[in-house]
C-alpha cells in the first residue's frame, strides 16, 4: 500500500510526512525525483514508481509576487501538474489530496468564506490555484482538497519568520492592518487531513473541497504584534517591541500581487463532520515560536 507524496522540504509536506504514514508506505517526491515546472513529466516518473492507493500533493508555486512576473511556472506548478495528479490518480483508482488558498477569493465578502462561495482571484498565484481545484473537481478522481491560509511551520519559510527577522534588525515596521484571516500551522493542517482520510475511507466524509484553517481572525499586523511581545516573553530580544510595529493599509505597502481584504474561512463544513474543535490560531504560533527557541533559531 504505497502513499505517493509530492512535496519533501514544504512546510506542509514535511508535516505529512508524519502523519500519512499510518496509511502506508510514503514514497515521497522532492524536486529532485520530479520537476512540476514540467508536467509532461510527471506520467512517466510515477509508471516507474508503480502503484499507489493516494497521491498528496503538497507542492505549489507559494511566491505570490513573483506569480505576477512568472505565471508560465506559477500555472504550470499550480494548475497543470494538477490536472495531470488527477489523471494519475483516475487511472489508479487512488485518492487524492491536495491544498488550495484563501487567495482564490476577492477578500470583498463581509463574513467568512464558505465552500460554495465564489471565486474571483486578485493575481496570479490565486488564478493559478483555482485553476488547480478546477482541474480536480472536474477530473472525476477521488479527491479531498483543502483551502487553508497563512501559513506556518518552524521549519518553513513564512511571514513569522519574516517579521522575527525584522524585528531583530530594525527599532521600527510597517505591517498592513486590514488584511484578515487566520493563521494556519503545517502541523493543524497535517494533522486534519489524516483525520479526514480516515472518515473518506469510512465513508463519512464525501469528495470536494473542504475550508481548513485555525479558528479566530486577525490582520498581518495583530500576528506580527503578537509574535514579537509572544517572542520577548520567552527570551528574543528584537530591537523592534509591540509597540513599535505601525499598523498600515494595504495601499501603503504597495506589493507587485494584490492581496484579499477578507481571507476568513468558515470551518464548519469540514469540522462539524469531522467532530473537531479547530484551536485558535495563537494556539499554534505560541507552539512555533517556542520550537525555535528551544532550538536555539537565530533571527
Ligand atoms: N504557504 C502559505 O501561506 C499557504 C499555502 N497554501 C497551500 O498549501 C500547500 C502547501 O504550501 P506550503 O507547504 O506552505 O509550501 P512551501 O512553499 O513551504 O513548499 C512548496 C513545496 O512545493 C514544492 N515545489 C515547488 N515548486 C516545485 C517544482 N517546480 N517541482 C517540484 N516541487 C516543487 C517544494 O518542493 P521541495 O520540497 O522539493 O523543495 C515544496 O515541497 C500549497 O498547495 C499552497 O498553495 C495555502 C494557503 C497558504
Ligand atoms: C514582510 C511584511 C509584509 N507585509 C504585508 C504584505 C502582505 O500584504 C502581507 C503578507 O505578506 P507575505 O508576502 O509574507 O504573505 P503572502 O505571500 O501574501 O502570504 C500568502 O501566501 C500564499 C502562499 C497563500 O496562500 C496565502 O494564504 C498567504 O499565506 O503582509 C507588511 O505589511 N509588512 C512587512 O514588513
Amino acid at each position: 500500500m504505497t502513499v505517493m507524496l509530492l512535496g519533501k522540504n514544504g512546510q506542509v509536506a514535511r508535516e505529512l510526512q508524519r502523519t500519512l504514514l499510518p496509511f502506508g508506505s510514503l514514497d515521497v517526491f522532492g524536486r529532485d525525483r520530479i520537476d512540476l515546472e514540467k508536467p509532461e513529466t510527471i506520467p512517466g516518473v510515477l509508471r516507474d514508481a508503480g502503484d499507489a492507493i493516494m497521491i498528496a500533493n503538497a507542492t505549489a508555486f507559494t511566491q505570490v509576487d513573483q506569480a505576477e512576473t512568472n505565471s508560465a511556472a506559477a500555472f504550470a506548478v499550480n494548475q497543470d501538474a494538477v490536472g495531470i495528479l488527477a489523471r494519475q490518480a483516475l487511472e489508479r483508482d487512488a485518492l487524492l489530496l491536495h491544498y488550495s488558498t484563501d487567495y482564490v477569493f476577492n477578500g470583498r465578502k463581509a463574513a467568512p468564506y464558505v465552500e460554495a462561495d465564489e471565486t474571483d482571484p486578485l493575481n496570479v498565484y490565486g488564478h493559478s490555484k483555482r485553476g488547480g481545484e478546477l482541474a480536480i473537481t472536474g477530473s472525476r478522481c477521488k479527491h479531498l482538497v483543502f483551502r487553508t491560509s497563512w501559513v506556518f511551520s518552524a521549519d518553513g519559510d513564512n511571514f513569522i519568520k519574516t517579521i522575527l527577522r525584522l524585528a531583530h534588525e530594525r527599532p521600527q515596521l510597517r505591517v498592513v492592518a486590514d488584511q484578515f484571516g487566520a493563521p494556519t500551522s503545517a502541523e493543524l493542517i497535517a494533522d486534519v487531513t489524516a483525520l479526514a482520510v480516515a472518515a473518506y475511507r469510512r465513508g463519512h466524509l464525501p469528495d470536494g473541497i473542504y475550508h481548513l484553517t485555525a479558528s479566530g481572525r486577525t490582520s498581518w499586523h495583530g500576528l506580527a504584534c503578537h509574535v514579537v511581545r509572544r517572542a520577548i516573553e520567552i527570551g528574543f530580544e528584537p530591537k523592534a517591541g509591540p509597540d513599535d510595529i505601525e499598523p498600515i493599509t494595504t495601499a501603503e505597502f504597495p506589493r507587485p500581487a494584490a492581496r484579499p481584504l477578507n481571507s476568513s474561512l468558515d470551518c464548519t463544513a469540514l469540522s462539524s463532520r469531522l467532530g473537531l474543535s479547530l484551536p485558535d490560531w495563537r494556539v499554534h504560533v505560541d507552539r512555533m515560536l517556542d520550537q525555535l527557541r528551544t532550538r536555539g533559531w537565530k533571527p
